[in-house]
């Protein structure tokens, strides 16, 4: 159901409201978790493994539990000291590997420096793996072959892109900033699967302000604050920013802070047609899609087809 955005003719972009959209999701994924436990007596379950005391990953941590008993899935967080180590981590990952009422297991990144991040990764079975980070997984992406658990932000940002620009996304120029495993890779890897012209920027990119004028859809990945300027962008374009930047904000007491995107916004939404803010924007379609996994999971692990939920 492509959702024209109104955009008006002074050329102030549409906003795409990620709240919203996720709102719709949250709604299909309620639908159909209630009938797979009618028709099989299976509840999703999600287990999310935090280790350390970051707060900003204990604000995610929160809001996908929240999300997770809304739902009336199966949720468990299992919060670690900072010090644990890489074998007591890897037991923990056995052990809900083991656990039939465990559909999916998060391990929030990032990890202390002692404990290896992709031996943890590879030690989860890819079938649980809701973040898509297994080597599996990320090779079905690439591959097309099977059936691939893929991460939560990039296909929410697919989500939004063809609730703004229709179902076809065939022959657009599309510019990634970022090249994360998290973002940048599998963003680009499903746009250049729906026929897009992908380009992937980064650190060492010559020009940066010129490759991405080039851009019908910019997704930008980056973690710098406001570093995508309004001049960057070709006027009409759709933009959709990922980055969850947290800065000061006197301007609302001492010590306050705000969030800010990876893009300049206002300067953007003056010549783009459609912008993502932050909030607001992909951050909600992140925990979205997240317990869409999660009922993918479930649903896989008993042979039914996984339920179309964009
Ligand atoms: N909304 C959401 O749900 C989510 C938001 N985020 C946010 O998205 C942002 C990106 O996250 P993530 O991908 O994990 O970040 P990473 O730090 O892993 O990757 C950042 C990427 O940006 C590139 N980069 C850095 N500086 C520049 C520059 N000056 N010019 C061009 N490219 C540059 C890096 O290039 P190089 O590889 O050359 O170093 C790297 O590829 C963060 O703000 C994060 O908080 C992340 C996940 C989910
Ligand atoms: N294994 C793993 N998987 C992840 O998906 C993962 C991770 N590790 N580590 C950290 C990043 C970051 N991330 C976000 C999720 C939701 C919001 C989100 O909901 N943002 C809200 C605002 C939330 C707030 O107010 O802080 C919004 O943009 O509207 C943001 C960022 C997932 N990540």
């Amino acid at each position: 159901m492509a959702n024209a955005p109104s955009s008006s003719a002074s050329g102030i972009a549409a906003t795409i409201d990620g709240r919203a959209v996720s709102a719709r999701v949250i709604e299909r994924i309620a639908f159909e978790t209630r009938r797979l436990t009618d028709e099989t007596g299976v509840v999703p379950g999600l287990a999310v493994v935090l280790v350390g005391d970051d707060p900003a990953s204990q604000v995610y941590v929160g809001a996908k539990g929240r999300k997770a008993d809304e739902l009336g899935f199966v949720s468990v967080q299992h919060t670690l000291p900072a010090d644990t180590s890489e074998e007591a981590m890897l037991r923990l990952v056995g052990e809900l590997n083991d656990d039939p009422a465990i559909h999916g297991i998060l391990v929030q990144l990032p990890l202390p420096a002692q404990i290896d991040k992709n031996r943890v990764i590879e030690a989860i079975r890819p079938e649980k793996d809701v973040d898509g980070f297994h080597p599996i997984n990320v090779g079905r992406l690439a591959s097309g072959a099977g059936e691939a658990m893929v991460p939560c932000t990039p296909a929410g940002c697919m989500i939004l892109l063809r609730d703004t620009l229709g179902d076809d996304l065939g022959g657009l120029e599309a510019v990634v900033v970022g090249r994360s495993n998290l973002v940048g890779k599998p963003v680009a890897q499903l746009l250049l699967n729906e026929n897009c012209t992908v380009t992937i920027a980064h650190s060492r990119t010559r020009d940066l302000p010129a490759v991405v004028r080039r851009a019908d859809i910019v997704v930008a990945a980056v973690g710098r604050q406001e570093m995508v300027r309004g001049d960057w962008i070709k006027p009409g374009a759709t933009v959709i920013d990922v980055g969850v930047n947290r800065i000061p904000a006197p301007e609302k007491g001492e010590g306050k802070t705000r969030l800010v995107g990876d893009v300049a916004f206002a300067e953007a939404a003056a010549v783009a047609s459609a912008i993502t803010p932050v909030p607001g924007g992909v951050g909600p379609m992140t925990i979205a899609l997240l317990m869409a996994n999660t009922l993918k999971a479930a649903c896989l692990s008993l042979g039914r087809p996984s339920p179309k939920l964009g």
